[in-house]
């Protein structure tokens, strides 16, 4: 990981960036609960502590920074098509890509905002000016047509990447799939992660080679990363409670550890947008959202136990031989247990897209998830997509796949392999 945190300001000399940090710190102050169905532990990990002066090293020897990093407050992905065959071209937007993404995670401008010239276009917009790094990470995919004959790259395609398959619960807006690159930029700072987005965007548009395809705005991570609390999801239950979080699991579930050495470290993003039915889950009775999920909603504790990060049972029975948590609960489904020992990191995302046309919340799941092999998402979904008792209240409307080459050694630039 490229993590490396900043020291705080001496004492007694204080900035915006300082205050801003004290009162976010403050409000995260969160006293412990306990409840009939579980304790709730304090809310109060390092982690969970937001300081807008942190900043992440987006040069490393090994993956590329926002996969293993702890999830920020905020992301934006955004997915572009080539605009351009000229593997040249790529190569250049990666190149300057790389460049501007290092500045901004370190909350440099990557331009003058107002140049001298009064014919001067500025060089960054300039609206992330003074806000601070806000631990922005961005992570750059790169789609199955970058890997194309056309693209002269064909030779270059690690060997698991492809299309997803067509899985069960497929639902999708043409103008939400696919894309030949893909950025996911997250920060504490909202408008931290939107102006790395725009100007990576600038870049792709000025230089002719790429433009923007779709893209997802989320909010209020819905997954735990190591020293983390588990968060909530827009159904109201804690999310990522046994997501992967130890070196080992990263090892062994995330990164990708064979082929060429310029693929290890490598790792396959799948992208789904999926739209949560907000009013009908709402006048749901908690006990069918508990058993939908296998969990309890408050604690987060799994209903055959009683704190959160007990080991559900998946055998165990209750008094009239039902099983304690339902076959068709989400988590009996997609548990690692139940799937040859399968895992993918979730890193996922709440969205909100405010009202559709029948005046309905128009909100869901921004779901990424990291795997070692593509085939891993697709199992655990051909079964979710068949049986969860989810399915009720999402749908999946927007997919896509895309290969996330290694972090760039200081001086190159992301993907430079593919053009040696
Ligand atoms: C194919 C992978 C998955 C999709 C798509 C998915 C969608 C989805 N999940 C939730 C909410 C929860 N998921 C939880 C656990 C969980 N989910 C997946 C995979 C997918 N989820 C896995 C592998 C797991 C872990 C299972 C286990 O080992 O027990 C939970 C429980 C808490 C937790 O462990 O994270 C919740 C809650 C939503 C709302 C959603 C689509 C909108
Ligand atoms: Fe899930």
């Amino acid at each position: 990981m490229n993590d490396k945190s900043k020291p705080a300001r001496e004492a007694g000399n204080f900035t915006r960036r300082d205050l801003l940090k004290g009162a976010v710190a403050s409000a995260l102050t969160i006293p412990a609960v306990s409840s009939a169905h579980g304790q709730i532990e304090a809310q109060h990990n390092p982690e969970d502590r937001v300081d807008l002066s942190r900043e992440h090293a987006f040069y490393g020897t090994g993956g590329q920074v926002g996969i293993e990093t702890p999830p920020q407050r905020h992301i934006m992905f955004m997915a572009f098509d080539l605009t351009s065959q000229n593997p040249r071209d790529l190569q250049v937007l990666l190149a300057r890509w790389s460049s501007a993404i290092a500045q901004m995670m370190r909350g440099e401008t990557i331009g003058q905002i107002e140049p001298a010239r009064n014919s001067g276009v500025g060089g960054d917009t300039g609206e992330a000016m003074d806000l601070g790094p806000a631990s922005l990470t961005v992570t750059v995919g790169l789609g199955p047509r970058i890997f194309s004959e056309a693209m002269g790259l064909a030779g270059k395609k690690p060997p698991l990447m492809r299309e997803l398959i067509q899985l069960p619960s497929d639902n999708f807006d043409p103008e939400l799939t696919g894309g030949d690159l893909s950025i996911q930029a997250c920060a504490d700072d909202p408008q931290v992660a939107y102006h790395a987005v725009r100007n990576l965007a600038r870049i792709a548009k000025a230089t002719g080679t790429a433009a923007t395809r779709w893209s997802v705005l989320g909010f209020g991570r819905a997954s735990a990363g190591k020293g983390q609390s588990t968060p909530r999801n827009l159904f109201g239950f804690k999310d990522g409670t046994r997501n992967i979080t130890e070196k080992a699991d990263f090892k062994r579930h995330v990164w990708i550890n064979e082929g060429p050495a310029w693929q290890q470290q490598g790792s396959y993003q799948v992208v789904r947008k999926i739209r949560m039915h907000i009013e009908n889950w709402d006048v749901d009775r908690v006990s069918d959202q508990n058993n939908i999920f296998g969990r309890h909603k408050l604690s987060g504790a799994p209903l055959s136990g009683h704190k959160e990060f007990d080991q559900p049972d998946f055998e165990v029975k209750d008094q009239s031989g039902e099983r304690v948590i339902p076959a068709t609960a989400h988590i009996s489904l997609a548990a690692h247990e139940n799937n040859q020992g399968i895992r993918i990191l979730r890193r996922s995302y709440n969205y909100t897209d405010g009202l559709n046309n029948l005046g309905f919340l128009d909100a869901g799941l921004l779901f990424i998830s990291y795997q070692n092999d593509p085939a891993h998402f697709e199992t655990l979904q051909a079964k979710l997509g068949a049986a969860d008792a989810l399915n009720e209240y999402i749908s999946h409307i927007g997919s896509a796949i895309f290969f996330i080459p290694p972090a760039p050694a200081e001086g190159s630039y992301i993907g430079a392999e593919l053009f040696t």
